[in-house]
């Protein structure tokens, strides 16, 4: 599509709104929507290169988008050059766009922090609850017609008075520790980049430790936090030797923040008893150790595939578009970027 001759300012629609249809279309008010036709990277390289979506200042973007566009990295940016200003992000994790080619490009990035939050912790709880108490077997083996089969699984566990150790303390990990304690009276202990003010700590009856002190005394060990370079597989081998016999893992975060095959080979040795996953190294591909293995509670990555949380998303992605075209400032820009003056644009 050439560049239009009205005046309104063009906003990429990357992925599709599924919820929000109002204010998307209050968005539409505003600004030109432009959509791309493309289906994959080359493809999308090539409509941008043709200047399809020339004096495009923002773009919305959805986690499944990333299989139209890729990684949106420095050759994608560079094909959106030079009128692309803002990408609105609809999630909490945004490790799928490189933030510091944006910032090198003067390109601003938002996310959907807290909204996510109570949707991904409670699949947090479900998979802890499920992984303790071996229920991937016995559904398994119900629905194969077999009621609780030829080996029934294994008694599980209680998680009363287990300690729960989470590894990233931002909201998805505060809620979780809230429910955690709160429904079974677990003990919480956790580690962060940054300590947790102490009424914080006492509000949610959390107990700061370093990060071996957390591999060493977790029963079930959570991942709550960001994949970024600092992060990929921080849970691998040596860690996992590190822990508990026995541990359960739950990852609702990203997969790469854990060594997939070194989970595969704890979980064979019985180092790792269970385990609980929402997200995977290579999503939708799945290490086929996790998918044979009957101790592992297995969920296609839908931590925040409720209608509820969808549309609380969508608004707040959609609320950062609406604040770009605007005021010419992102209400949630990443922390990363958080340092720059004013959000100006540098160009
Ligand atoms: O918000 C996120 O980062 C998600 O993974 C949503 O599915």
């Amino acid at each position: 599509m050439p560049p239009s001759n009205s005046n309104k300012p063009r906003v990429l629609l990357l992925g599709a709104i599924e919820h929000a249809h109002s204010s998307w279309a209050s968005i539409g008010d505003i600004a030109d929507i432009v959509r791309p036709r493309s289906t994959e990277r080359e493809e999308f390289l090539n409509e941008a290169a043709s200047g399809s979506f020339s004096d495009c200042i923002v773009a919305y973007r959805t986690f499944e988008s990333v299989s139209i566009t890729g990684k949106i990295d420095d050759e994608v940016l560079s094909a959106l050059s030079p009128s692309l200003r803002y990408i609105c992000h609809n999630g909490a994790g945004y490790d799928q766009v490189d933030i510091q080619a944006c910032t090198a490009r003067g390109v601003l990035v938002s996310n959907t922090p807290t909204a996510v939050d109570e949707a991904t912790a409670d699949m947090g709880i479900f998979l802890l609850v499920g992984a303790l108490r071996n229920l991937a077997v016995g559904m398994a083996n119900l629905r194969a017609g077999e009621w609780r089969g030829n080996s029934p699984p294994a008694p599980g566990h209680d998680p009363e008075g287990k300690i729960l150790g989470i590894l990233g303390m931002g909201g998805i990990g505060r809620n979780m520790a809230r429910k955690a304690s709160l429904a079974f009276g677990m003990k919480i202990l956790y580690h962060n980049r940054k300590r947790l003010d102490e009424s914080v700590e006492a509000e949610i009856g959390a107990e700061f430790v370093d990060f071996d002190t957390l591999l060493r005394e977790s029963d079930v060990l959570s991942l709550n936090l960001p994949l970024n370079e600092n992060t990929r597989h921080i849970i691998s081998g040596n860690e996992f030797a590190k822990m508990k016999k026995g541990v359960t893992i739950i990852n609702t975060a990203r997969g790469g923040v854990m060594d997939e095959a070194a989970l595969v080979d704890a979980l064979h040795t019985g180092q790792v008893n269970s385990a609980g996953l929402d997200v995977y190294e290579n999503e939708p591909a799945i290490h086929p150790g996790l998918l044979e293995n009957p101790r592992v509670m297995l969920v296609p990555h839908m931590g925040t595939w409720t209608i509820e949380t969808s549309m609380k998303m969508e608004e707040w992605a959609i609320s950062n578009v609406r604040s770009a075209l605007e005021t010419g400032t992102l209400r949630t820009i990443v922390p990363e970027q958080r340092t720059i003056e004013g959000q100006a644009v540098r160009r």
